[in-house]
């Protein structure tokens, strides 16, 4: 029976330890395996000692497991549940059987546009599941999705996610480049620097970016991306089609009430253009009876 009918409480005797998959920030990944059913799965163990107490981090685990835990779609990694012993806490998570997006992206430089276009649509697939259920995940980047046996995108890291509308008080590290202007100038927008799923639809603009272009629109010194962001200062190169540009220019928009909602993204001609079945294909599904 796989992990999920398996009974509520795990511990580290259930699973055989394989190799290592990767490391983050905080933590480790492992290819293991569930003894009794033979269930492959990746274990992500994270050290207590390393997650100080009272900072961020731990609060970010706590969310990360209590948001991740009652997903359920094809594009975002399932976690099937997690225990802890006296150094560790342990994440028991879909394994993704062709690992982390972002080396694809490093090794051949940018995505063809089909490529890109389908990523895209899966992408915008998860969000709309996640906005339904008021979950903002903030940290879209290609480092945090990895790709799945059939080539599709699993979104995972849910660390820096939280329930909209949101009031940050983490103190933000690492690249900025996938920021949105409301989170970098906060007091931008007049209120209590606030702000909410739309957050989603900036970072899925530079996502889709990078795809086409191979680094992130606003990529520059520290200070200059702040600059650039807040200003929406970008150049698409040439080589990018008109399509794919005008999605990019409606996604990367200062006022995030502006910005292209996420069933027009899917509805958009660039990704009808590359992931609707040719006719054909259709047809051929019904010949098999399909719906
Ligand atoms: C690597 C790799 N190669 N192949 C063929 C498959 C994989 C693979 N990796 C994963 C991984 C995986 C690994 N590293 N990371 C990054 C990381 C690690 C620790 C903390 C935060 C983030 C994720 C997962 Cl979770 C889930 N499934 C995975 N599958």
């Amino acid at each position: 029976a796989p992990l999920y009918n398996q009974p509520r409480q795990f511990h580290l005797g259930m699973f055989e330890i394989g190799r290592p998959l990767g490391k983050g920030k905080f933590g480790r990944v492992y290819l293991a395996r569930e003894r009794s059913s033979g269930f492959i799965c990746a274990l992500k163990v994270l050290y207590k000692a390393e997650l100080q107490h009272g900072s961020g981090v731990e609060k970010q685990v706590r969310r990360e497991v209590e948001i991740q835990s009652n997903l359920r779609h094809p594009n975002i990694l399932k976690m099937y549940g997690h225990f802890h012993d006296s150094k560790r806490i342990f994440l028991i998570l879909e394994f993704a059987g062709r690992g982390e997006l972002y080396k694809h992206l490093r090794r051949e430089n940018r995505f063809p546009e089909w490529k890109a276009a389908q990523y895209v649509a899966q992408m915008a697939s998860a969000l709309r599941y996640l906005h339904r259920k008021h979950v903002i995940h903030r940290d879209i980047k290609p480092e945090n999705i990895l790709v799945g046996i059939h080539g599709e995108l699993k979104i995972s890291d849910f660390g820096w996610s939280v329930h909209a509308p949101n009031h940050r008080r983490t103190t933000l590290c690492g690249t900025l480049d996938y920021l949105p202007p409301e989170m970098v100038k906060p007091h931008g927008n007049g209120n209590d620097n606030s702000y909410d799923e739309k957050v989603d639809l900036w970072s899925l603009g530079v996502l889709t970016y990078e795809f086409l272009v191979g680094e992130a629109p606003f990529e520059d010194t520290m200070v200059m991306t702040h600059r650039r962001i807040a200003r929406a200062d970008m150049t698409i190169p040439s080589f990018v089609s008109p399509e794919a540009r005008d999605l990019i220019k409606k996604l990367l928009v200062l006022d995030p009430d502006k910005r292209l909602p996420l069933d027009a993204v899917q509805q958009h001609p660039w990704i009808i253009k590359h992931c609707v079945k040719g006719e054909r294909a259709t047809n051929r599904e019904k010949g098999r009876g399909g719906e």
